[in-house]
């Protein structure tokens, strides 16, 4: 395998603000990777940085074994698709489509004017009185179509409603099956896109938390519910990822368990559920348990 983006120690600070802070990793050539984490974890900024749109405090980052600052040869490689991507004020859907070839030379034209067709845009309509959903279609439309070598989506689904993610996905997967190539996808719709990913970053304030295949993260946690002491007494002395109690009923979210730890669980009485991707990533990113995960 290669890795097509390499980070050393890349930092990125905003005055007293460590977006980026210290991160090492790789991604690997032929590969979607979703870049996940709360808001404020530091995806943008990491995306600025691989894309050479923004410099390091310190550390390094290549990207196609380049310096993407101010590298044409290998900017011409990649895409970047914002979720707030701007447009010159006179801009209609056709136009950034009839552009797209110049900045993109593996575009794909006739793809394109299948995924209008897919998601519905507007494309005689000017940009700025299109819809959130119509806008984020026009990145996802042009980040499909552009086939570059190195693909990456910043959210490019912002205000697109359940169908139209579900063609995104559907077209994403399809076209990247025919040509394979390197996608990295940010995302909040975590389990929506869990069947895209092949590894998942997971950034928290500035850290990577998590660097994995998607594999080998599922069925790494579970959860347990049952009676509060049966809970507690099985947990004791094992990583507790996170819990919760009402009243004499508790849950708890724990790392690894064996075949024979189930039967166990089972035995004392507890409900065995396993941990979504986003579950995992929520518990391991500090946040709140949603009530509804309780249950
Ligand atoms: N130009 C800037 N000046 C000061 N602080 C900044 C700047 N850009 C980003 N930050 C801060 O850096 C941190 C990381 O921001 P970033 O936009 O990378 O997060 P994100 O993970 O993309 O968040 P979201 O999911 O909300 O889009 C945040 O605390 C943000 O406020």
């Amino acid at each position: 395998m290669t890795a097509i983006i390499e980070a050393t120690g890349l930092s990125r600070r905003f005055g007293d603000v460590h977006a980026v802070d210290g991160v090492s990793f790789e991604i690997q050539e032929g590969s979607i990777c979703g870049l996940l984490g709360r808001n404020g974890a530091g995806k943008t900024t990491l995306m600025n940085l691989v894309t050479g749109q923004d410099f390091p405090s310190s550390g390094a980052v290549r990207v196609l074994g380049e310096d993407p600052v101010e590298n044409a040869r290998a900017l011409t490689r990649l895409c970047f698709i914002k979720e707030s991507q701007s447009y010159p004020d006179a801009y209609r859907g056709r136009h950034v489509l009839a552009m797209a070839p110049r900045f993109f030379p593996h575009f794909d034209a006739t793809l394109a004017a299948r995924l209008v067709e897919d998601f519905g845009v507007p494309v005689n309509r000017m940009i700025k009185k299109m819809s959130r959903g119509q806008r984020s279609a026009i990145g996802a439309i042009v980040g499909i179509a552009s086939r570059a070598e190195l693909t990456l989506l910043d959210e490019p689904y912002a205000g697109l409603d359940a169908v139209a993610r579900h063609i995104f996905y559907d077209r994403l997967l399809e076209d990247y099956a025919a040509h394979p190539r390197t996608i990295v996808l940010s995302t909040h719709l975590i389990d929506e896109a869990a069947d895209l990913l092949d590894h998942v970053l997971v950034i928290h304030e500035g850290r990577i938390e998590i660097d994995a295949a998607t594999e080998d993260l599922r069925g790494t946690a579970s959860t347990l519910v049952g009676r509060k002491a049966d809970v507690e007494a099985f947990v004791a002395g094992r990583e507790v990822l996170a819990r919760e109690h009402i009243g004499g009923i508790a849950s708890a979210t724990v790392a690894g368990l064996s075949g024979d730890d189930r039967a166990r669980a089972a035995s004392s009485g507890l409900e065995v559920t396993p941990v979504s991707l986003q579950q995992l990533i929520v518990r391991r990113t500090g946040g709140a348990t949603p009530a509804e995960e309780v249950a």
